[in-house]
């Protein structure tokens, strides 16, 4: 422990020398205001990471870094820092200079042609795992070129890195280990969290996605194996919303796991007992915050991901007053829903107030969309929230959500509890409630039946379904069965990514409902405004934002969201929306506010092109 301390430390240390001296004051002059680059709208100096702090993400392709020293002094190291590698791409100079010479073979090959051969590699494997076990080997071998093919192809490698192909990973997480990835903190490290922190060997840390692995996607509780999820979302904030891979860290409590399955499975990664509830989950949960605050400061974003929701609510409510957190699966679902159902009205006519929603499942997602939904219509109609929330309806595993449940109900349900006899069925409750909206959180497949989507569809002209639960196999219903069931007519998205169908000769084009369109652009804006608290009016911004980008050709294809192949010019929109308003309600603390967000947005996002090291 003692001497991998050391090492990074001096690794550290090395790095900020060289490598900070030189970009140190480029970068001071784009940061700190005065002459910024919003202000100027000058190319020069963009291409800049946020807070790059060893400068390697400001250099734009013709400007020429150091690596760390020690690499300097054995190319051997050079070529097994994913940092830095770029395998055979390795110029004639860079091989002298950086003690290369021998240590490759000698061709020498550009980074598109890299590239190339690993799209053709990748689409040889036939099994979705193997080729995530593909693409974590690469992120750990050559993140620059990680990062190109996931930009590059973000279509095809969406499934890979993310829903539905990380469900499978974190269930057999155990098998397939490799290299480590993220931090571990269990509960072995009580009382020496801030010193884990600090083995990390990066220190601009921006953004941490956390997770407890308790309600991994809809597949329950995966214990420490959930870190599949933290290192994917963090995936995507870098090649989606541009924030530099050094600036984010996955990080995975283990607090123990109550799957049986895995308590006995001899691969298992975790701990092996039940899990800590109570005071001794909330004082662990209590070190970590303090030591993430006290090692990274007031500005880092922590993300909570995948909390079962008897923690999520509590963590989010205690840590927003304190801490700059955002907890996806709620707040991030939210906002991507809410998005979609803005620019569905497109399509479906008529203002938010018109419409009747009826979710299955009450749990974070459900309910956190209920509650954004609410909140947009009363901020449209001035009609206070306990009125706007009647236009939202809840079925949970025992059925509707009525007034008559309240004394059993948890406290996130409450607000939900509207005038009504209970029903059991979700169909009867269709039936009952006439949506003209019907919105799956349950986290249980299959749940939209037949006899469900025709009831939507007797009701509504288009039938606005969205099946949300993740991963795949835990979808309410398909892409087909929804168009099938409503002849054509349904508009149709769901949370993992289905293919366009056919139907009657007319190609049907399904969307995916996924916080992965928000997060990433709604985390950089954060970070862009040096924002210390999150609020409400910043996931209306992002949603807006993300509806305004939905065109004509996406409607006329039965699309409500925008494809993923444009996310960074989405997510860089998002950003500066998001960042105006954190400036408009004077959370930011990145002064004085750039004149052009977009562009600063941006100029702010990661590059994975290689650079020429001198
Ligand atoms: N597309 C996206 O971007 C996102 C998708 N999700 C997905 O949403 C799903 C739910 O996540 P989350 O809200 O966090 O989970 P929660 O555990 O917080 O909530 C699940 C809810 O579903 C209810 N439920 C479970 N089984 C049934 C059933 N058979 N019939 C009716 N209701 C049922 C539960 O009822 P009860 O309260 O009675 O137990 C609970 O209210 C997951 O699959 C997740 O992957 C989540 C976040 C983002
Ligand atoms: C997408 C996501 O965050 C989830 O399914 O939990
Ligand atoms: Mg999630």
């Amino acid at each position: 422990m003692m001497s991998l301390s050391r090492h990074n430390f001096l690794k550290r240390l090395v790095r900020e020398q060289k490598v900070g001296a030189l970009m140190g004051s480029l970068l001071k002059e784009i940061r700190n205001g005065g002459h910024s680059v919003a202000d100027t709208e000058s190319k020069a100096g963009l291409g800049g990471g946020v807070e790059d702090v060893y400068g390697e993400d400001c250099a734009t392709e013709d400007q020429v870094l150091t690596p760390w020293t020690a690499s300097v002094a054995s190319g051997y190291t050079l070529l097994r820092d994913p940092h830095y590698n770029k395998g055979l791409a390795f110029t004639e100079k860079e091989r002298d200079a950086h003690y290369l010479r021998g240590l490759l073979p000698p061709a020498i090959l550009t980074q598109e042609l890299q590239e190339k051969k690993l799209v053709q590699n990748l689409r040889q494997y036939e099994v979705p795992l193997h080729r995530y076990i593909a693409m974590m080997d690469l992120q750990e071998r050559n993140e620059g070129l990680f990062y190109k093919l996931l930009i590059d192809n973000v279509e095809e490698l969406l499934p890979v890195v993310y829903t539905p192909t990380v469900g499978e990973a974190c269930q057999k997480y155990g098998s397939i280990f490799r290299h480590p990835q993220g931090l571990y903190i269990s509960l072995r490290e009580k009382g020496k969290i801030l010193e884990v922190l600090k083995n990390w060997p990066e220190r601009g840390i921006q953004v941490i996605v956390v997770t407890d692995g308790e309600r991994i996607l809809g597949l329950g509780d995966l214990g420490c194996q959930g870190m599949g999820i933290p290192v994917g979302k963090l995936s995507l904030y870098t090649a989606l919303g541009g924030v530099p891979p050094s600036a984010c860290l996955p990080i995975t409590i283990d607090v123990g796991t109550n799957n049986e399955k895995l308590l006995n499975d001899e691969f298992y990664i975790g701990i092996k007992q039940k899990r800590a509830t109570g005071q001794e989950y909330a004082e662990l949960l209590e070190e970590f915050m303090t030591a993430v605050k006290q090692n990274y400061g007031e500005k880092v974003l922590v993300q909570f991901e995948d909390f079962a929701n008897h923690n999520a609510f509590e963590l989010l409510s205690k840590y927003s007053k304190t801490h700059l957190v955002f907890n996806d699966d709620i707040q991030g679902t939210a906002s991507v829903v809410l998005a979609g159902l803005i620019s569905s009205l497109k399509l479906l006519g008529g203002q938010l107030a018109d419409h009747t929603f009826l979710f299955l499942g009450a749990g974070e997602a459900g309910t956190g969309i209920a509650e954004l939904i609410a909140l947009e219509i009363s901020k449209k109609t001035n009609a206070p929230l306990e009125e706007t929330r009647k236009k939202v309806w809840l079925v949970d595993s025992k059925g509707l959500i009525v007034k008559s449940r309240i004394g059993s109900l948890q406290h996130f349900k409450k607000p939900w509890a509207h005038d009504h006899e209970p029903i059991k069925e979700l169909v009867d409750a269709v039936k009952a409630i006439k949506p003209t909206v019907l919105i799956g959180t349950s986290g249980v497949g299959k749940t939209f039946t037949r006899e469900v989507v025709e009831t939507m569809a007797s009701l509504n002209e288009k039938p606005l379904i969205l099946a949300l639960s993740n991963p795949t196999s835990q979808s309410e219903c398909t892409a087909e069965e929804a168009y099938a069931w409503t002849k054509g007519r349904a508009i149709f998205a769901s949370g993992s990514p289905f293919d366009p169908v056919e139907y009657e000769k007319k190609l049907l084009v399904p969307g995916q409902a996924n916080n992965a369109y928000i997060f990433p652009g709604f985390g950089l804006g954060l970070i862009m405004a040096g924002a210390i608290r999150v609020h409400d009016d910043m996931l209306l911004a992002a949603s807006e934002a993300l509806a305004a980008q939905v065109t004509q050709e996406n409607y006329d294809k039965g699309m409500i969201y925008p494809p993923f192949t444009n996310i960074r010019k989405i997510s860089a929109n998002i950003a500066a929306k998001v960042a105006a308003k954190v400036y408009e309600l004077g959370l930011a603390s990145n002064l004085p506010r750039p004149k052009y967000l977009v562009k600063y947005a941006e100029s702010c996002m990661y590059s994975p092109l290689y650079r020429s090291y001198r």
